[in-house]
């Protein structure tokens, strides 16, 4: 039975939030009688307090209560979603068990308070444990749809895309809801843990593929990952990104979209909840341990000017204010030799003055503006133009935590500061994805705020 159902004289009856007093609530969830009422009024109480129940009360008659819109995101809806899992997934025991700890990560966060009670980080502990597993799909399935609602809705960078990759795209809805939007897009590949995708249902046009995104990624003319960097240092940010540089084609992008928090520490709901997020984030997932790898600006040097301010943009995470930031890279001209940003929101504009390094080549690539905001024909599947070749699609690099980069600037990363622009149309393109991102965090803070 539905959350939102209860029995009466033996039929099932969908509730239309009706004010319920406790025993009515208790009839519905223990129909064949028992329960204690009086208890479970003390937790209904409780609730309203917290603002999940409205209560309602005629003058010395008996409580009644309706769900508030933040009771309502708790009760599965027709597709069976709700913020439920997402509850529950947080309070599993592996996660309280880590919180008496959280004070570890001050004293060493170099081992995240997670690993110290399980041994182990917590992806590879879910991995062993298909419940948590389940739970993680339904959790992130139950969050991402609304999110996913308000992105499409506002969001238009997915236009000309063929093959789509959705890092870390757990049981694949986000793809299933992008495809459904562009049906230009001919191939999704849902790329997660083999754990996670080999048991995520079946979606029309999607492809589910289990790795490692530390390892390689498969190619993609644009790569979307959603709540993946977040959960991640700033070395393994550094890891992820590269190996998105290597996957995509000429031409592509990264769609990242992650939480970010806000400059100031107001007590608004928005902001405790990305720092109540951010120190889970810091409880479970996040130590400080520096990985093996080349030193920063080498990997600054190879990745190229315009992820150098993105990185810069995570290691300086409180110059980003909004919450979801969609932040957009796309490879223009030859690969590897060149790429430039166009779509950096307007924080990091108005924080952090682009680089333009002498080396890298001015990209040659007129129709830029055009390629994101000019309509395109409906493309097919079969237009050899665009097509991935086989070859391209096949070539996944290989490539470990420790990647053997050895080109060095010593300059690399200390012009950052230099106030030069490269170009009026990038910047013009840029100020109008600026305008739809706040759009869009509007929408997103509607959603969240909900
Ligand atoms: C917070 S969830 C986000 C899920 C999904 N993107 C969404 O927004 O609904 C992070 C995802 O990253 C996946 N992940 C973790 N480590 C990974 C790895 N090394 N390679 C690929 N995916 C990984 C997890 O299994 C999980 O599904």
């Amino acid at each position: 039975m539905e959350d939102n159902e209860c029995r009466e004289g033996g039929k099932k009856v969908r509730l239309a939030n009706t004010p319920l007093s406790a025993s009515q609530i208790l009839t519905c969830i223990l129909p064949s009688g028992g329960g204690d009422a009086e208890n479970l009024q003390c937790i209904l109480r409780l609730l309203t307090s917290y603002g999940v129940f409205s209560e309602h009360r005629e003058f010395g008659g008996e409580r009644k209560y309706s769900l508030t819109e933040i009771g309502k995101s708790l009760v599965t809806d027709a597709e069976g979603l709700s913020y439920a899992p997402y509850v529950l997934q947080h309070h599993q025991d592996a996660f309280m068990s880590a919180w008496p700890l959280v004070h570890e990560a001050v004293l060493d966060p170099t081992i995240e308070p997670f690993v110290k009670v399980h041994g182990e980080p917590a992806y590879s502990y879910y991995g062993k444990m298909p419940e948590m597993n389940g739970l993680m799909r339904r959790a992130m399935s139950g969050v991402s749809v609304p999110f996913m609602t308000s992105v499409l809705d506002s969001y238009n960078g997915f236009k000309g895309v063929k093959r789509l990759v959705d890092v870390g795209g757990s049981a694949g809805d986000c793809l299933r809801m992008i495809l459904q939007k562009h049906h230009f897009i001919c191939e999704g590949i849902n790329f997660d843990l083999p754990e996670v995708v080999g048991e995520a249902p079946s979606i029309p046009g999607v492809t589910h593929i289990g790795g490692d995104m530390f390892n390689s990624i498969p190619a993609a003319n644009a790569i979307f990952m959603k709540w993946v960097l977040a959960t991640w240092t700033d070395d393994e940010c550094k890891l992820i990104m590269e190996n998105c540089y290597k996957a995509l084609l000429a031409g592509g992008k990264l769609i990242a979209c992650e939480p970010v928090l806000l400059d100031d520490s107001n007590e608004s709901q928005r902001t405790r909840a990305l720092l109540e997020g951010d120190i889970f984030v810091m409880t479970i997932y996040r130590a400080k341990a520096v990985l093996d790898g080349p030193p920063l600006p080498e990997l600054l040097h190879y990745l190229g000017r315009e992820m150098k301010i993105l990185i810069k943009a995570f290691l300086m995470r409180k110059i980003l204010t909004s919450i979801y930031e969609i932040i957009v890279f796309r490879w223009v001209g030859h690969r590897r030799k060149s790429f430039q940003s166009t779509d950096l929101v307007s924080d990091i504009q108005k924080q952090i003055s682009v680089f333009v390094e002498d080396e890298v080549e001015t990209p040659e690539f007129p129709d830029e503006v055009g390629f994101i905001f000019s309509p395109r024909k409906a493309s097919t599947c079969s237009s050899d133009e665009e097509a991935i070749s086989a070859n391209e699609a096949n070539a996944l690099p290989e490539f470990s935590r420790t990647p053997g980069i050895k080109t060095f600037h010593k300059d690399g990363f200390q012009d950052f500061g230099s106030a030069r622009l490269d170009g009026e149309n990038t910047w013009s393109v840029v100020s109008k994805e600026a305008k739809a991102l706040v759009h869009l965090n509007e929408n997103a803070l509607c959603s969240s705020s909900s």
